[in-house]
C-alpha cells in the first residue's frame, strides 16, 4: 500500500488511497508506564489505534514492543497510564476478559494444540463466544447443540478465508511452520475479535510464505474490517502493510506516523542504526 499522505487526520475517520475506510479512535493507550523491579520496559508511551486501521509496532531488540503488546491484550499490568478502549477506560482486568472485550491474538512462539486437529485448535478460538458451560450443555442439549452448529459455521468461513479445508483434519504438530501461523490466525479470527494482535506474524517465515501471511493479512482487515496492530521486525512487511507505524526504543516512543513519515524521521533512522543517545 503506498501511503504518502501525513498522520494527521480527521477524529472521525478517513478514506485511504486504496479505498479503506479508517474510523475513529478504536483504543487509546495514554502515558502508559510499565516496570519490571529496575527494569522500566515502558516509559510515558501515548498512542492511539483507529477502527480499522492496521497499526504497527517497531523497534529495536529490546525496545519493549511485546511489553506493549502484553499490556494491549492485558497479560501486564501497568503501573501508570490508562487503556480507553471504545471511548472507556478499561479497568484493571484478566487476559480472557479483554478477550470477551473483542481483542484476540497469535503469539511470537505458535501457542497450538500440536496434537489436535486444524478444525479443533481453531474451534478453541470460538470460546469467548460460548454461553453454554459443561452443566448448561447437559442439561439444555438443544440450545447448546444450536450453539455448537453456529460456531461449526463460523469456523467454517474462516477455514475457506484462509485457503486450509485441505488440512483441517490434520494434526497441527505435522504441519509445516507456515501454515501453522496461518491456523493461528484462524483461531485468533475465530473469536471474532474486533482488535486483532499479531506477534511477529512473519518471524521464521520464507519470502513466500511472507507473500502469503501479507495477503492474509491484508485480506482480513479488508473482507472482515477488522483493526490490527502488529508487531514486526521485517521493515519491508511493515512499510507495505501499515497505515501508521509507532516505533519504540529503550521504552520510548520515538516515532508515530505513516509508513513514509516513519521512513524520513532521523530519530528512527539513528535508532536503526546504532547511533548513540543519552
Ligand atoms: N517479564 C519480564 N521481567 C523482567 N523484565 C522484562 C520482562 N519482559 C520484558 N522485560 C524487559 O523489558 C524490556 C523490553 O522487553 P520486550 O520484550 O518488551 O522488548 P521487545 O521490543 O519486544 O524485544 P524483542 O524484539 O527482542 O522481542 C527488556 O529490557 C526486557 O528485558
Amino acid at each position: 500500500m503506498t501511503q504518502t499522505a501525513t498522520s494527521e487526520r480527521p477524529d472521525d475517520g478517513y478514506i485511504t488511497q486504496d479505498g479503506r475506510k479508517i474510523g475513529g479512535m478504536l483504543m487509546e493507550m495514554r502515558n502508559i508506564t510499565l516496570r519490571f523491579g529496575g527494569v522500566v520496559a515502558i516509559k510515558d508511551i501515548s498512542f492511539n489505534i483507529r477502527e480499522g486501521e492496521i497499526r504497527a509496532i517497531i523497534g529495536p531488540n529490546g525496545a519493549g514492543k511485546s511489553s506493549m503488546l502484553n499490556v494491549i491484550s492485558g497479560f501486564y499490568h501497568p503501573q501508570e497510564g490508562d487503556v480507553i478502549f471504545r471511548g472507556e477506560k478499561r479497568p484493571r482486568m484478566k487476559p480472557y476478559q479483554v478477550a470477551r472485550l473483542g481483542i484476540a491474538r497469535t503469539f511470537q512462539n505458535i501457542a497450538l494444540f500440536g496434537g489436535m486437529s486444524v478444525l479443533d485448535n481453531i474451534m478453541t478460538g470460538r470460546l469467548t463466544h460460548m454461553r453454554a458451560g459443561l452443566v448448561q450443555q447437559a442439561l439444555w442439549w438443544g440450545s447448546a447443540q444450536r450453539e455448537e452448529v453456529k460456531n461449526r459455521e463460523k469456523v467454517e468461513k474462516i477455514i475457506d478465508f484462509l485457503e486450509i479445508q485441505h488440512i483441517r483434519k490434520t494434526p497441527v504438530a505435522r504441519l509445516p511452520y507456515g501454515l501453522k501461523k496461518r491456523v493461528e490466525l484462524a483461531r485468533a479470527l475465530a473469536a471474532e475479535p474486533k482488535l486483532l494482535l499479531l506477534d511477529e506474524p512473519m518471524a521464521g517465515m520464507n519470502v513466500e510464505e511472507k507473500e502469503d501471511m501479507s495477503r492474509f493479512i491484508l485480506d482480513v482487515n479488508d473482507e472482515f474490517g477488522t483493526t490490527i496492530a502488529l508487531i514486526e521486525h521485517d521493515m519491508g512487511v511493515v512499510m507495505d502493510l501499515s497505515d501508521r507505524v509507532v516505533v519504540m526504543d529503550y521504552g520510548k516512543k520515538i516515532g508515530d506516523g505513516t509508513p513514509d513519515e516513519i521512513r524520513n524521521n532521523q530519530a528512527v533512522i539513528d535508532a536503526y542504526l546504532g547511533v548513540a543517545h543519552d
